[in-house]
C-alpha cells in the first residue's frame, strides 16, 4: 500500500511516513488526509503544505515524532507569525493540528487625529498591563484572532490520529516478513530474528535522529538562535536523567551530551503550569543574549507539560564553589583572579541592563548563578526571573517574583523603599563583591565568631584593627579595598544612592584608593536592615513570592 512507504528528503531530513506523504503525481487528495502533503526542496528541506484561506502555506519541517505525534515546523522566510495568522482560519488545520503555545487576541480598526494628544488607556485583559495610545478618536471591532509570539521562530503542532479509514491500514510488509519466518524456522526461531531486527532497526534510527539533532543544533547554532527539543531528545541528550548536577528553586539540573563533543546541562524547570507563550517570550530574550559574561542558552523543550533549558556545560560549576566551598576545601583563586571575575559578572550585567534593545533585568544576582568556564571567566546564568522591559520604563511589576534572600534589595519587599528597577540588580551585585570579601575572612577560624560583619567591613575599607584576611602582596589589600567599598556602594538602602552598572565599571578599573567611603548602610537603618547582610544560603530560606504592594 503507497501509505506504508517511508522516505527522507536527503540524508539527514526526518522520516515522511503515513500520515505524511511526498505530494507528487500519483498521490490523490483520496488516498491521504489533507494537511499532511510533504515536498522535498532542491536542498534537501522538507516542506509541510498547509491548506490555508487564499494560498496554502509551506512551513520547513525541521523534525517529525511519530510517537508524540508531533512536528516542529519553522517558516523558511522567518516570520512563523504572519504565516500562524494565515493558518489559523483554516479549518482542516484545525481539525488535524494542536498548537499549545498560541495566544488570543481581538483587532480593532482606531482612526486617529494628529492633532489630539490625549492618551488613550486600552486594558489589556489577559495580563496586567495597560497601553497607552495617543490620539486615538474611536475604534470599531474587526475580528477575533489567535496569534503566537514575535519571538516564536519554531512552531510545535500535535496532530491527532486521522480518520479511521486511515488509521487501519496494515502494511503488507511486516506482514510479509512474519509469515515467511514462521514458515522457515518456526515460532522461537523467528522471534529472536525479529528481535535482533528490531534491534538493529531502533540502533540505526537512534544513530540517524542523534545524527539529525546535533546537524539541526549546528545550523541553529551558526544562526545563533536556541534549538527547540522534543522531551524524547531531552532524555536522550540525558541518557535517561541519569547525572543530576544540582537542584535549585527552579527546577534540576542534569548533564548531557548532544554529541561525543558538545556537553551540556539541561535545566529541568519546575513550574510545568507556565504559560507555553510565556516560556517562547522568555526562550526568545535568553537566546539573543551573546555576550562573553552571560551564559548562552543552546536549546529549549517546551511541550506540553515539560519545560527544560540547554546550555553548555560548565565543569568548574558556580562561583559559590571558590568563595565558600563545600567543606571548606582549599579552593582560593586570589586576589586578582577574584577582581578579574567581579569586572566580568558586572559586565555581564552591564549587557543585560544596557547592551541590548530591550532592557532586562536579573533579579536573581548571587554566586550560584555566576558559572565558571575552564579560564575561570564568569558567566551569569539563570535568566528565570528576567522580565522585559523596554529602556524608557524604570520600574517593572514584581508580582511573582523570586530571589535569594540576602541578595535582595529593600525595595522588592516593600515599595516603601522605592520602585524596583535594576538598581535592584546593583544591590544584589553589591552583595556578591561583599560575599567575595567576607568569606575569605573565615580562613581565620580564631576570629570568625569575635567580630561582626558590617563593623568588620567598615575597618577593612578605613585601614583599622586586625582585618584577618589572606594577604599575598601588597597589590591584594588595595583589590580587597576596592571590592569592599565597591560592594558597600551597591548595596546602599536607598536604590538611588546606589551607582548604575556603568559607574561600578568606572569604579572597578580606576585604583580603589581614590574611591570615596561610602556611607555606612547599617548606621542609618534599623536592626532589620543590617539583617539583611547575612547571605540566605547560609540561613538556608528561600524567597517565595512577592507580593506588589499597589
Ligand atoms: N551550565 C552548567 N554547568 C555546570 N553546572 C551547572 C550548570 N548549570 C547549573 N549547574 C549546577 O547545577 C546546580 C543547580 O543549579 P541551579 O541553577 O538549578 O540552582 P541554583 O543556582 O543553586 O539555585 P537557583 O535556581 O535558586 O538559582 C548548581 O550546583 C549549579 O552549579
Amino acid at each position: 500500500h503507497r501509505s506504508c512507504k517511508k522516505h527522507t528528503c536527503g540524508p539527514d531530513g526526518p522520516l515522511i511516513q503515513f500520515p505524511f506523504y511526498l505530494i507528487d503525481a500519483h498521490a490523490t487528495s483520496s488516498d491521504y488526509p489533507a494537511g499532511f502533503g510533504v515536498y522535498c526542496t532542491d536542498i534537501n528541506k522538507t516542506m509541510l503544505e498547509l491548506p490555508a484561506f487564499s494560498s496554502p502555506v509551506n512551513l520547513s519541517i525541521e523534525t517529525i515524532d511519530y510517537e508524540d505525534q508531533s512536528i516542529d515546523v519553522t517558516d523558511p522566510e522567518g516570520c512563523l507569525p504572519r504565516q500562524f495568522l494565515k493558518i489559523n482560519k483554516s479549518s482542516i488545520f484545525h481539525s488535524h493540528y494542536k498548537v499549545d503555545t498560541s495566544t488570543s487576541a481581538t483587532f480593532f480598526n482606531c482612526s486617529y487625529s494628529s492633532q489630539d494628544q490625549a492618551y488613550c488607556t486600552i486594558r489589556v485583559l489577559s495580563s496586567s498591563d495597560d497601553v497607552a495610545i495617543t490620539g486615538v478618536e474611536s475604534c470599531s471591532k474587526m475580528f477575533d484572532a489567535t496569534y503566537i509570539s514575535e519571538y516564536t521562530t519554531a512552531l510545535r503542532l500535535e496532530w491527532s490520529k486521522p480518520n479511521s479509514s486511515h488509521v487501519e491500514i496494515e502494511c503488507p510488509n511486516s506482514r510479509f516478513r512474519s509469515t515467511t519466518l514462521t514458515a522457515a524456522g518456526g515460532i522461537i526461531g523467528s522471534v529472536i530474528v525479529i528481535i535482533a531486527l528490531f534491534y538493529i532497526y531502533y540502533k540505526f534510527k537512534t544513530k540517524g535522529e542523534d545524527q539529525a539533532r546535533v546537524g539541526k543544533f549546528l545550523e541553529d547554532y551558526r544562526s545563533q538562535r536556541p534549538t527547540r527539543f522534543s522531551y524524547a531528545d531531552i532524555k536522550r541528550i540525558t541518557n535517561g536523567l541519569k547525572s543530576k548536577l544540582g537542584e535549585g528553586a527552579h527546577g534540576v539540573v542534569y548533564k548531557g551530551k548532544l554529541s561525543e563533543k558538545i556537553v551540556v546541562a539541561v535545566k529541568i524547570l519546575n513550574n510545568t503550569e507556565s504559560d507555553g507563550n510565556e516560556f517562547i517570550n522568555e526562550v526568545g530574550t535568553m537566546g539573543k543574549i551573546h555576550h562573553v559574561n552571560v551564559v548562552r542558552l543552546l536549546g529549549f523543550c517546551a511541550y506540553g507539560v515539560h519545560r527544560a533549558l540547554i546550555y553548555d556545560f560548565f565543569p568548574h560549576g558556580s562561583l559559590q564553589n571558590f568563595i565558600s566551598p563545600p567543606d571548606n576545601k582549599q579552593t582560593f583563586l586570589g586576589w586578582e583572579k577574584l577582581e578579574q571575575i567581579a569586572f566580568g559578572v558586572a559586565k555581564g550585567i552591564e549587557c543585560l541592563h544596557q547592551g541590548c534593545d530591550q532592557q532586562i533585568r536579573h533579579f536573581d544576582i548571587n554566586p550560584h548563578n555566576v558559572l565558571l568556564d575552564d579560564d575561570f571567566t564568569p558567566k551569569i546564568i539563570d535568566f528565570g526571573l528576567a522580565k522585559l522591559c523596554s529602556r524608557n520604563q524604570s520600574t517593572v511589576s514584581m508580582t511573582a517574583a523570586r530571589g535569594t534572600l540576602g541578595y535582595i534589595a529593600s525595595e522588592i519587599f516593600s515599595r516603601n523603599f522605592g520602585h524596583v528597577s535594576y538598581k535592584s540588580d546593583i544591590y544584589s551585585y553589591g552583595m556578591l563583591l561583599l560575599e567575595m570579601v567576607g568569606e575569605r575572612k573565615k580562613i581565620s577560624k580564631s576570629h570568625e565568631t569575635e567580630i561582626l560583619y558590617p563593623e568588620w567591613i567598615h575597618n577593612l575599607i578605613e585601614g583599622r584593627g586586625d582585618i584577618c584576611i589572606r594577604i599575598e602582596d601588597e597589590g591584594d589589600i588595595k583589590i580587597v579595598k576596592k571590592l569592599a567599598t565597591v560592594g558597600l556602594w551597591c548595596i546602599q538602602w536607598h536604590s538611588i544612592n546606589r551607582p548604575s552598572i556603568r559607574n561600578v565599571l568606572q569604579m572597578l578599573e580606576g585604583e580603589g584608593d581614590k574611591l570615596k567611603v561610602p556611607p555606612n548602610p547599617f548606621d542609618s537603618t534599623t536592626s532589620t536592615s543590617s539583617s539583611a547582610i547575612i547571605p540566605a544560603r547560609h540561613l538556608g530560606l528561600e524567597l517565595e513570592a512577592i507580593q506588589e504592594l499597589e
